[in-house]
């Protein structure tokens, strides 16, 4: 199966638990609405397979979608679009380890019009909440004290 044909085909289960109300939608983005997606982050900012400057850090139509040129092995690749991730009630992105923390830097404290473009800082949902549970080594770059232990 190509990552387009299981991109299609995750997406039409998605919206059939949609349409079962199994899955809620968002009233103000009419994307399915999660209460909780769970993420990672790699150490150039990606997250699910949304990549850093990447065309499908603006598709805004599908909720599923894929992509065969990952930065990062594999490179047929599919994901949940930003807008999907934007509308959901919790968003928690786990991140630790070293070679993270300037990404973590770049996606959370306050850089200017610089990075705005960081995939871990495009996912602050609409309505829902955002936490990053951070380790020691992957919070090193913050700036200011803004976490708790
Ligand atoms: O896209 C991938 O290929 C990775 O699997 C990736 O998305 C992963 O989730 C992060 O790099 C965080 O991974 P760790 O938290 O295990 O470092």
């Amino acid at each position: 199966m190509s990552a387009e044909e299981a991109a299609d085909e995750y997406g039409f289960v998605i919206r059939q638990l949609v349409k079962t109300r199994v899955i809620s939608v968002s009233e103000i983005s009419d994307c399915p609405k999660f209460d909780l997606i769970l993420l990672g982050m790699g150490p150039d900012g990606h997250v699910a397979s949304l990549f850093p400057n990447h065309s499908v850090l603006d598709e805004k139509d599908e909720w599923v979608t894929f992509i065969t040129d990952s930065p990062k092995p594999p490179p047929e690749r599919i994901t949940f679009t930003l807008p999907v991730i934007k509308s959901a009630s919790n968003v928690a992105v786990v991140v630790t380890g070293s070679s993270k923390a300037e990404a973590i830097h770049l996606a959370i404290d306050d850089v200017g019009p610089g990075c705005p473009s960081l995939p871990a800082r495009m996912i602050q949902p609409t309505t829902g909440k955002l936490v990053w549970f951070l380790d020691k080594l992957a919070a090193s770059k913050l700036n200011s004290s803004q976490s708790s232990e």
